[in-house]
């Protein structure tokens, strides 16, 4: 079991490194998307990024950051599998492709796939699952042979009670972050030349 410490660390990760980039990326016409690298042996963090989708459509939150983290020079760049990779939103299609190809053995993520679609109105990554790959909401494997995706709720969920209920009140506060962040993703993406905004 993941301890409550750890939970708090990756709900550090996103408020503190994370929301800050994508309130610039929103504000520059970008989905909320984001996501960070840490160091396994002591939660810091490599990288973090945010969706970088004006610039180039394949630069998810996640993609951007891999693309960051191997811009890194060698030897400052940890090996993948000394490394944590945190998502704010549950990776897609593109994004599982992206986290397994760079060796990761895990990835963690706040908000689901049906999140994305039902409270911050982009449909396309479970879309994506069930046209090309068949797909219905939860029906990858998120257990293989290459790594374990987890939700970040569900690892609170396995905690003691007030425990649960502290990181649930943190969760209800980014949510309203995030909120924000689509109100403001969604009003102005008409103009943005993003194929599927
Ligand atoms: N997880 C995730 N899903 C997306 N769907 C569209 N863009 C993104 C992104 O950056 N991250």
């Amino acid at each position: 079991m993941k301890d409550a410490s750890f939970v708090h660390r990756l709900l550090d990760v996103i408020e503190r490194e994370i929301v800050p980039l994508t309130v610039e990326g929103v504000r520059a016409g970008n989905k909320l998307f984001g996501a960070a690298i840490l160091r396994k042996s002591d939660f810091s963090v490599v990288v973090a990024e945010t969706n970088n989708e004006i610039e180039n459509p394949l630069w998810h939150g996640e993609v951007h950051a891999l693309k960051r983290f191997y811009e890194l020079p060698r030897d400052a760049r940890p090996d993948t599998k000394d490394c944590l990779f945190l998502s704010t939103h549950e990776p897609c299609s593109l994004c599982l492709s992206a986290i397994t190809w760079a060796g990761f053995d895990n990835f963690y993520y706040l908000f689901s796939h049906m999140d994305s679609r039902d409270s911050f109105a982009i449909p396309h990554d479970l879309k994506i699952l069930k046209e090309v790959f068949t797909l219905e909401p939860g029906g990858y494997n998120s257990s293989n042979a290459f790594w374990d995706g987890r939700a970040i709720r569900e690892l609170a969920s396995a905690l003691p009670e007030a425990q649960r209920q502290a990181v649930e009140g943190r969760v209800a506060t980014l949510s309203a972050t995030y909120e924000a962040l689509s109100r403001a993703y969604q009003e102005g993406k008409a103009g943005n030349d993003i194929p599927l905004g």
